[in-house]
C-alpha cells in the first residue's frame, strides 16, 4: 500500500514565541531550529521578520537547514499595493523560499478588526499571495479564524481561501485561532471545504488548545483530508498553546491508521529523540518539564499503583500503550502509599538491592513508607529519600556523618548607601565516623550583590563546605529545583520540601524533607541528597 505524504510545519519559533512568558533570544531560535531540522520536520517557521529585532536577526543569520525555512507575516493592508506595503516588504526581504501570510476569513474580523469591506479583504489576500508567487516564493495562507468564520458565514470564508488558492498558494491553512472548535466540527468543515474544490493536498490545519482538543482537532482534520499539520514543540503557543508536535509526531508514526497510511519527513529511528528535544526546549526556556506530558513526560511511563506495578513486571504491555524506549523515555516504578511488594522489589532491584520475595523486611519498608507518607512525605517524587529509608531498614546505610547542629540567620537591612540588603549566613557542624568534628560556614562574599540566594542556599553551602574524606565526592552536586508545599502531616499542617539535584555525570535525583519549619524540612532534603550520593556513587 502506498502511503500518502503528510507534511509537518513547526511554528515553535513564531506562535510558540506568542506564549506568555516565552522570549527566545536569536541564539535560542538557532538551537531550536537545528534540533527541529535534526528531527526531520518539513517546515520551520522562524518568526516575523521586521516585527522585532530578534526575529530580524534570526533571519539575517538563519541556520542552513534541510527543512524549508518560512518567514511569517500578514497580508498587505488596504489602500496600497503588495509591492508598496512595508510590513510585507520586510517579510520578503528575509529572502526565505517559503513565506506564510496570515489573513482574515471571518466577516466579523474583516469588518471589526480591519474596518474594511469584504471585497477589499479578498483583494488583499489575492494580491499578497500573487506577489509572493510572482517573486518565486512558495506561498502559504494562514486563514485566521477560519472555522468560526465558516460557521458564521460559509460563503465568505470560502471566498477568502479560494482567493489564496487561486492566486497560487501552495498551502491554505485552516486556523482554529480561538481554539474553541471541537473535532466533529473540524471534520465536517474540512470535508465541506474539500467538496467546495480545494484539494486536501493543498490544505493545512493550525489548531489551538483552548478546549484541550488541539491534537484531536489536527487528527480530525487529517482524517477529513488535510495533508499539512502545524504545531509546536511541547504545545507552546498563544494562550493555551498550539497542537503539541511532541504528542502528534509519535501518534502519527506509531498509531493507526496514520502509521500505515502516511509518510512524514521523520524517520522512525528519530522518534527516540523525542524526549531529548522536548527537554532541550524546557532547558532553553528554564521551565520544569511537565511530568504528565504524553509520550515524553517523566511520568508518562510511571507505574505507581501496586496492581499496575505487579502486572508490569509480568509484562509491560499490561499497562503501557507503547514501549517507552521507542520515544526515548523510560519506565519508572515509583514508591508511595499506593505501592505493593512488586513496586518495592522492582525499585530495590534498580538500586542494586536484591531482596527475596517473602523477606519480612519488605513489609517493614512498605509500612514505613505508608506511615511517613501519612506524615506528609511524598516518596513517588523523591526516589533518593525512599532509597535511603529502604537501605536503613535493610541495614545497608553507612553512617557517614552525624549532623550535630546547624544555625541559619537571614537579615534584611539598609547598607551605608541606604540600599536594601538581604543576606543569609549558615553554620553546620558534623561529626565524622572517626569522632572528629567539622564545621562549615557560609556567608555571601560579594557585597555588590544586594540579595543573596537565601537561607536554604546558605545551609547547603555550609553543609557541603567540609565533609572531610567525603568532600571530593560531593563537590559536583547542584540544586536544580526546589518545591515547597504546605500539607497535612497527620492532623497538623507541615511543610514538605522536595529538592531536585544533578551532578557532573548528568545523574538526577530528588529528596524530600518534612517539618513544621521550612528551613528544617529543606535541611532534611539537603542532608538526604548527600547521603544518597555517597551511598550510590561515593566510590
Ligand atoms: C493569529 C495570529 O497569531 S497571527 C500572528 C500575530 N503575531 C503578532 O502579532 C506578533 C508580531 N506583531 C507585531 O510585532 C506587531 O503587531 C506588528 C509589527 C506586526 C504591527 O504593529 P503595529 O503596526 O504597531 O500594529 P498593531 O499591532 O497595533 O495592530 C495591527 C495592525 O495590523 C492590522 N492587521 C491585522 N491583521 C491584518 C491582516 N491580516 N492584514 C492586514 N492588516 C492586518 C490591524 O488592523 C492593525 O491595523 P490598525 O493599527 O490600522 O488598526
Ligand atoms: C495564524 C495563527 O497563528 C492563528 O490563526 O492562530
Amino acid at each position: 500500500m502506498t502511503r500518502e505524504r503528510l507534511y509537518l510545519y513547526d511554528t515553535t519559533l513564531r506562535d510558540g514565541q506568542q506564549t506568555q512568558g516565552v522570549q527566545f533570544s536569536t541564539q535560542d531560535k538557532q538551537r531550536i531550529a537545528k534540533a527541529l531540522d535534526g528531527l526531520g520536520i518539513d517546515y520551520i517557521e522562524g518568526g516575523w521578520p521586521g516585527a522585532n529585532p530578534t526575529d530580524s536577526a534570526f533571519f539575517e543569520a538563519a541556520p542552513e537547514t534541510r527543512a524549508k525555512m518560512a518567514a511569517f507575516g500578514m497580508t498587505k493592508r488596504a489602500g496600497r499595493s503588495a509591492e508598496n506595503d512595508e510590513v510585507l516588504a520586510a517579510v520578503m526581504n528575509a529572502g526565505t523560499g517559503t513565506v506564510c501570510l496570515v489573513g482574515k476569513s471571518h466577516v466579523y474580523h474583516v469588518e471589526t478588526a480591519l474596518g474594511i469591506t469584504l471585497a477589499e479583504n479578498t483583494e488583499n489576500i489575492r494580491a499578497s499571495i500573487a506577489h509572493l508567487v510572482a517573486q518565486g516564493r512558495e506561498a502559504l495562507f494562514d486563514a485566521e479564524h477560519f472555522f468560526d468564520g465558516y460557521k458564521a458565514n460559509p460563503e465568505y470564508a470560502l471566498e477568502a481561501i479560494r482567493a489564496a488558492h487561486e492566486a497560487g498558494a501552495r498551502w491554505v491553512v485552516l486556523c482554529d485561532t480561538n481554539g474553541g472548535t471541537l473535532p466533529h466540527e473540524i471534520a465536517r468543515i474540512v470535508g465541506e471545504v474539500i467538496a467546495a474544490g480545494i484539494p486536501g493536498t493543498h490544505l493545512g490545519i493550525h489548531t489551538h488548545d483552548d478546549t484541550g482538543n488541539a491534537v484531536a482537532n489536527s487528527l480530525a482534520a487529517v482524517d477529513a483530508g488535510v495533508r499539512q499539520i502545524q504545531g509546536t514543540l511541547n504545545g507552546l503557543g498563544e494562550r493555551c498553546g498550539n497542537a503539541n508536535l511532541t504528542s502528534l509526531i509519535p501518534t502519527l508514526l506509531l498509531k493507526e491508521p496514520y502509521a500505515s497510511g502516511f509518510e512524514t519527513g521523520i524517520a522512525p529511528e528519530r522518534l527516540q529523540g523525542m524526549v531529548k528535544i522536548s527537554r532541550l526546549l524546557d532547558e532553553i526556556l528554564n521551565r520544569v518539564p511537565m511530568r504528565q506530558a504524553p509520550y515524553v513526560g517523566a511520568s508518562a511511563f510511571a507505574h505507581k499503583a501496586g496492581l499496575h506495578a505487579s502486572a508490569i513486571l509480568k509484562d509491560p504491555g499490561t499497562y503501557e500503550h507503547i514501549d517507552p524506549a521507542v520515544v526515548g523515555n523510560a519506565r519508572i516504578i515509583p514508591m508511595s502509599n499506593q505501592a505493593g511488594q512488586s513496586n518495592l522489589r522492582q525499585r530495590l532491584a534498580e538500586a542494586g538491592l536484591e531482596v527475596e520475595r517473602d523477606d519480612p523486611r519488605l513489609s517493614r519498608i512498605l509500612d514505613r513508607v505508608k506511615e511517613r507518607e501519612d506524615q506528609g512525605y511524598a516518596y513517588d517524587s523523591a526516589q533518593a529519600s525512599f532509597e535511603l529509608l529502604a537501605r536503613e531498614e535493610l541495614g545497608q546505610l553507612p553512617n557517614y556523618f552525624e549532623v550535630e547542629r546547624y544555625r541559619v540567620i537571614s537579615e534584611r537591612r539598609r547598607n551605608a548607601k541606604g540600599q536594601v540588603v538581604v543576606e543569609s549566613e549558615a553554620v553546620v557542624t558534623v561529626q565524622l565516623q572517626d569522632g572528629t568534628k567539622r564545621t562549615g560556614y557560609f556567608k555571601n562574599e560579594h557585597p555588590q550583590d544586594l540579595h543573596d540566594d537565601g537561607p536554604v542556599n546558605a545551609l547547603w553551602q555550609a553543609l557541603k563546605t567540609d565533609l572531610g574524606p567525603y568532600q571530593a565526592r560531593i563537590e559536583d552536586i547542584r540544586l536544580t529545583d526546589f518545591k515547597v508545599r504546605i500539607t497535612n502531616g497527620g492532623t497538623e499542617a507541615v511543610t514538605r520540601v522536595i529538592i531536585d539535584f544533578q551532578d557532573d555525570q548528568a545523574r538526577r535525583w530528588s529528596t524530600v524533607g518534612v517539618s513544621p519549619n521550612i528551613v528544617d524540612a529543606s535541611f532534611e532534603a539537603l542532608h538526604d541528597s548527600i547521603r544518597w550520593k555517597l551511598t550510590r556513587h561515593g566510590v
